[in-house]
């Protein structure tokens, strides 16, 4: 569904990512892992568009969408969330969701001006789908309060639900339990199952090696740009190479 070949990208002399491959296979959890500094999520941006890759290429649904603008690879389906959580602060937690689906509604800057019926409408059936979203990642209770208010937890599910509420295919997460206690992340692996449940296949970015080994189908680790191994988490585990870049010889 996804591949990505020979995805290179250079800052000045330093080259970040060097002629990567993958494919992020249908309604599977695919990881991308590797130390520090290793590329992981400047491969993420060559793919949602904030960077153009120097060389090589991103398929995704048959079409070439490297160089494509952020937004537009969001509208063809992909969806990321951020190693910083990146949400609008001052909005309510619904608005946050609403933003989300803003791609899939019909109306434009003039209807909105005027705020016909079937802006309106379109409006309340907007927010109703939104509190279901909410209601998904059981963050209901929140609908209405500042996304700041939001304990930190919530506010990383709030980024996912709000990927998910544009009806995204694929949606790319950069360390989503990245602060996240023992418990959230517990039910973090259930709510992941959910959302490949629905038809939506994941590539995550993640340190945290017990989820990635017990949810990853598949992993690809990245070392100095490059990629050192690919397999599933068991072959990745005793990989004496990943075993030696990754996790320091133990
Ligand atoms: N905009 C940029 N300009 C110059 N160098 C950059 C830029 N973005 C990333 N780099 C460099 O590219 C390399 C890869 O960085 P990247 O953030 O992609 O790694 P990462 O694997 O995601 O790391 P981490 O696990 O720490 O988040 C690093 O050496 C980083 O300093």
């Amino acid at each position: 569904m996804l591949e990505a070949k020979g995805v290179t990208i250079r800052f000045g002399g330093l080259t970040a990512v060097d002629h990567v491959d993958m494919v992020v296979r249908d309604h599977k959890i695919t990881g991308l892992i590797g130390p520090n500094g290793a590329g992981k999520t400047t491969f993420f941006n060559c793919i949602s568009g904030v960077y153009k890759p120097n060389e090589g290429s991103v398929i995704f649904d048959g079409k070439h969408i490297e160089g494509k603008k952020p937004y537009q690879i969001c509208d063809a389906g992909i969806s990321r969330t951020y190693q910083v959580i990146n949400l609008f602060w001052n909005m309510t937690a619904i608005e946050n969701v609403m933003v989300g689906m803003h791609p899939r509604l019909k109306s434009t800057f003039l209807t909105d001006l005027f705020k016909t019926p079937a802006v309106r409408a379109e409006e309340r059936a907007a927010r109703e789908k939104a509190y279901e979203w909410l209601k998904f990642v059981g963050l209901e209770k929140y609908a209405n309060e500042p996304a700041g208010a939001l304990p930190y937890g919530g506010q990383r599910l709030l980024e996912i639900v709000r990927g998910l509420a544009s009806d995204a295919k694929i949606l790319l997460l950069d360390e989503p339990v990245a602060g996240m206690n023992t418990k959230e992340k517990a039910e973090f692996d259930g709510l992941l199952q959910e959302i490949l449940k629905k038809g939506v296949t994941i590539l995550m970015v993640e340190h945290d090696m017990e989820l990635v080994m017990g949810i990853c189908d598949y992993l690809y680790v990245l070392e100095y740009g490059k990629l050192l191994a690919e397999g599933v988490p068991d072959e990745i585990q005793k990989h004496p190479e990943v075993i030696r870049a990754y996790l320091g010889g133990e």
